[in-house]
């Protein structure tokens, strides 16, 4: 079911004719000349369409440096005056949307902590009742897809239809590369359950680390997504918070210019006739795909059958240990990787065995598959 959003085009409320559409600005206001000085860093690249800078910052241990306050609202209006960009910034209660919305500023965000909590985004679509300003959401802390779509109907539901998400990237208790698991596949289930919904992505948060700040943002294009946001400050290695992700605004360029755009829609006829051609192909394989896996769930249930008759446990540790090292060797041999073959086996193993628990139990009230499949 797609989602009853009502939403306005992204070029109704910001500048999109620089491609690809990129939103900068340091981590944080630090000092009035940091920020000025690097906005007009920015605005002579000539392609930024808005200024970010934090003012209020949620910090996850306190005594970290907690943002500059009220005070850089009026510095953000001066580099506003001064290069003509539109400024954005972080909003995590109803004061701080009053005190943005009186000092001018441009764009919203809910940011990532926020938007996990239902009570503090309320708060912010109350205080935006009536008032027409765009609004970005991160995705919550947590990947956790109802929430940030909860968010998102909270904002839209105040009225808010200059509406976008910010995929930032998810918490994790395990090391990674990555500062925050980009978990790709929860921004394109909400792109696919809210199509029209513009998507930035933000690999300064995703990576924690300017190195990988090019790559994700390719990945993200490729994806579709329509910009970016990125931390740009005049100098990082002097940067009160985040300094190991941020770029200055040369590098920032470098990364922009290396970036391939690709075109969502296909217009050429001939691109067409040979995407068609090849995309027939798939069509005949995953129904072959979906018939042998439905003949594959018929055995399990015969096996589960048999198992009932003669008093044998569902789970056979051993045959899947087996199965599992068969599979991902075989796989490997037609260039297929051991994870995602081990996740495909997982999965089709997991329904097997709900089949199976559906046979032994017949007659037993068991809860719906839905619920099973996504326990
Ligand atoms: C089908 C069986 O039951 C379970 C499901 C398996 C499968 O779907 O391949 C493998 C082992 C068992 O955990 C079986 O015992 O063979």
């Amino acid at each position: 079911m797609k989602l009853d959003l009502n939403i306005q085009p992204l070029e109704s409320w910001i500048k999109t004719g620089k491609e690809p559409l990129v939103i900068a600005g340091p981590c944080s206001a630090e000092t009035e000349e940091q920020l000025v000085a690097t906005a007009h860093l920015l605005a002579a690249t000539g392609k930024i369409s808005a200024l970010r800078a934090g003012i209020w910052k949620p910090r996850t241990r306190p005594g970290e440096f907690e943002g500059i306050g009220s005070i850089g609202l009026e510095w953000l209006k001066r580099a506003k005056d001064e290069t003509g960009l539109p400024t954005a910034v972080e909003v995590a209660t109803a004061k701080h949307v009053e005190e943005a919305l009186k000092a001018g500023v441009d764009i919203l965000w809910v940011g990532a902590r926020s938007t996990a909590n239902p009570f503090t985004v309320q708060e912010i679509a109350d205080a935006l009742k009536g008032v027409d300003v765009p609004v970005m959401v991160k995705n919550p802390v947590n990947p956790d897809l109802s929430l940030w779509i909860g968010a998102l109907e909270r904002i839209n539901n105040a009225g808010i239809t200059k509406l976008a998400a910010i995929h930032r990237g998810f918490s994790s208790y395990e090391k990674s590369a990555f500062r925050n698991e980009p978990m790709w596949d929860i921004a394109i289930h909400l792109k696919t359950l809210a199509p029209h919904l513009p998507m930035i992505n933000d690999p300064s948060h995703i990576t924690g680390n300017r190195s990988l700040i090019g790559y994700v943002s390719q990945k993200a294009l490729d994806l579709d997504m329509q910009g970016l946001m990125i931390e740009s400050h005049i100098d990082p290695s002097v940067a009160w918070t985040d300094a190991a992700q941020q770029v200055t605004p040369a590098a920032l360029v470098e990364i922009i210019d290396h970036l391939t755009l690709r075109k969502p829609e296909v217009r050429d006829a001939g691109v067409k006739d040979k995407l068609a051609e090849l995309r027939s192909q798939i069509d005949k394989i995953d129904d072959l795909v979906i018939q042998k896996v439905a003949e594959r769930m018929q055995i399990a249930e015969k096996i589960g059958q048999y198992k009932k008759d003669n008093g044998i446990t569902i789970l056979q540790v051993n045959r899947w240990d087996e199965i599992l090292n068969k599979r991902t060797t075989y796989a490997k041999a037609l260039k297929l990787s051991a994870e995602f073959t081990e996740k495909l086996m997982e999965l089709l193993h997991s329904e097997s065995i709900r089949k199976q628990t559906e046979v032994m139990n017949k007659g037993q009230e068991t809860p719906p598959a839905e619920q099973l499949t996504h326990a």
